[in-house]
């Protein structure tokens, strides 16, 4: 079971994250959301960490410009595309910049399922998101869930990680329900928008494993 803890920008959530075990930490690269931060806080973020979890930049329809200030400035293991990025811009994003690449999509029907196909090639794993709600702000950490068992018995093309409205209450259950591999967080451990409790964040590390 891999667990992504996403939307970290402070210290204390940072070790919560690799004491309890996490695999992947998210940094999130998009102004406009809470858990924003800069490439030099990323850095100094990353540096206070050594070993641990692998480090993922997210990054919404983001151009080179920014994807280059960002592996600039501290190195990052995985990159997620959590915009509307094409197959062809996920596969230049991978060759320029020498990393995996997450593609993180909106899932609520069978059909949306189906496009996961036409990235095979193009990407290393899937984040598998709810669609962001009407009037949503962002395009994820919404604490929105999909229908689990969407996912029930079918043979996705690459290793996936099941997000969206996951909690330390419930992420037993969809990993249940939905047969995830992995599974992401960030509203489901944060005490209000955008800060992450520590607790929480063991919490549903050791809910996750349990499952
Ligand atoms: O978390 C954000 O602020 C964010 C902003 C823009 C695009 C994506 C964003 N988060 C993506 C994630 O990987 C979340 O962990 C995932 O959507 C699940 O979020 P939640 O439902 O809040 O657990």
């Amino acid at each position: 079971m891999r667990v992504k803890i996403c939307g970290l920008k402070d210290p204390a959530g940072l070790e919560a994250a690799a004491r309890a075990g996490a695999d992947y930490v998210g940094l999130v690269f998009f102004p406009p959301s809470p858990r924003a931060v800069t490439p030099a806080e990323a850095a100094a973020l990353s540096a206070a960490l050594p070993g641990g979890p692998q480090r993922v930049g997210l990054f919404v329809d983001a151009d080179d410009a920014l994807l280059e200030a960002v592996t600039g400035a501290l190195a990052l293991d995985v990159l997620q595309l959590h915009g509307a990025e094409s197959p062809a811009r996920c596969a230049a994003v991978r060759r320029r910049f020498g990393l995996p690449v997450m593609k993180a999509l909106g899932i609520a029907t069978p059909a949306d399922l189906d496009a996961l196909a036409a990235y095979a090639e193009a990407v290393d794993l899937f984040l598998l998101d709810a669609k962001a709600p009407p009037g949503a702000p962002l395009p994820g950490g919404n604490a929105a869930p999909f229908d689990w068992t969407l996912t029930a018995g079918r043979r996705l093309p690459r290793p996936w990680l099941l997000a969206g409205g996951l909690t330390p209450g419930n992420v037993a259950q969809a990993i249940a329900a939905s047969g995830a591999p992995g599974v992401d967080v960030s509203s489901g451990v944060e005490r209000a928008r955008g800060v992450k409790d520590p607790a929480l964040i063991a919490a549903f590390i050791s809910a996750a494993r349990a499952a």
